[in-house]
């Protein structure tokens, strides 16, 4: 198993078309975290009639160091074209290759609450290669309703709807007390890629990869480092903005 917390994540030498994951076996998962903003990038530059890219340039837009980028697209065999960079279009279709975009995943997402429901209306999932196909709910009153043309069907429906709609990654957004018997129901349906929003751990089987997507250990790791900023500067324990928890 694997399981990951997200806070993150040409003059090619392989030619886009050619090359499979099983090509790249060594790829640091850290390149692979980077690839994605290095595909946003390409994608906006690419859409602001840009042919040819920097690795300066590609890296800035990124929000990476140049040597970073230039050692992650190393390890794809692109290596750009001195003075010219990066041709565009080939790192985009050899970096969505890599990252098995180039066939529209299912996605089904199981909780259809507040951040269900937001996620089920997300218009970038169908922009970046995947579309919801399937939402499942335990609540009654939930069950039956349309959300962004999709019915939302019982949670017991998982295990037999989730094959037929092609799911091939489930997104848990139910309370935390509900996650593990949901990713269960998940594995069981023959899914092995989970995105779990739910503020617990996961135990799931091998060859079943999960990330963890927690906003709140983003702010908690921001506080620390406002913490360390507030220690240096002598500051009194409670920060600009900040307010005292009760005891
Ligand atoms: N990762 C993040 O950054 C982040 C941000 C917000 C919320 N969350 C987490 O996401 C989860 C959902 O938050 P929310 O605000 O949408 O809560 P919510 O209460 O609005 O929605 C939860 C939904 O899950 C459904 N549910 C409960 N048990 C279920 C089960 N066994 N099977 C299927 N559905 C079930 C409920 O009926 C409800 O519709 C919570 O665990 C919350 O802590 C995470």
């Amino acid at each position: 198993m694997s399981q990951a917390t997200s806070g993150v994540g040409s003059g090619t030498g392989a030619a886009a078309g050619a090359t499979t994951p099983s090509d790249f076996p060594d790829l640091p998962e850290a390149t692979v975290a980077r690839l994605p903003e290095y595909l946003r990038a390409l994608h906006q530059l690419a859409d602001t009639g840009h042919d040819t890219v920097s690795s300066e340039a590609l890296a800035a837009a990124a929000g990476v160091n140049s040597a970073k980028l230039r050692k992650d697209l190393s390890h794809l065999g692109s290596y750009g074209t001195r003075g010219v960079g990066y041709e565009i279009s080939l790192l985009i279709a050899q970096i969505e290759h890599v990252l098995g975009l180039t066939q529209r995943r299912g996605v089904a997402l199981v909780g259809v609450g507040n951040l269900g429901h937001a996620l089920a209306g997300y218009a970038g999932f169908g922009s970046r290669g995947f579309r919801v196909v399937a939402l499942f709910d335990a609540d009654p009153r939930l069950v039956g309703k349309t959300i962004n043309g999709l019915v939302v069907r019982h949670v017991d429906l998982l295990v037999e709807f989730a094959p037929a709609e092609g799911v091939a990654i489930g997104v848990i957004a139910t309370p935390a007390s509900a996650a593990q018997a949901v990713a269960d129901m998940l594995v069981a349906a023959g899914v092995t890629s989970i995105l779990n929003f739910a503020p617990c751990v996961l135990a799931v089987p091998d060859g079943v990869d999960v990330r963890k997507v927690d906003l709140a250990i983003e702010l908690q790791i921001l506080s620390f480092h406002e913490h360390r900023k507030s220690a240096a500067g002598g500051a009194v324990a409670v920060g600009a903005g900040a307010e005292a928890l009760p005891r």
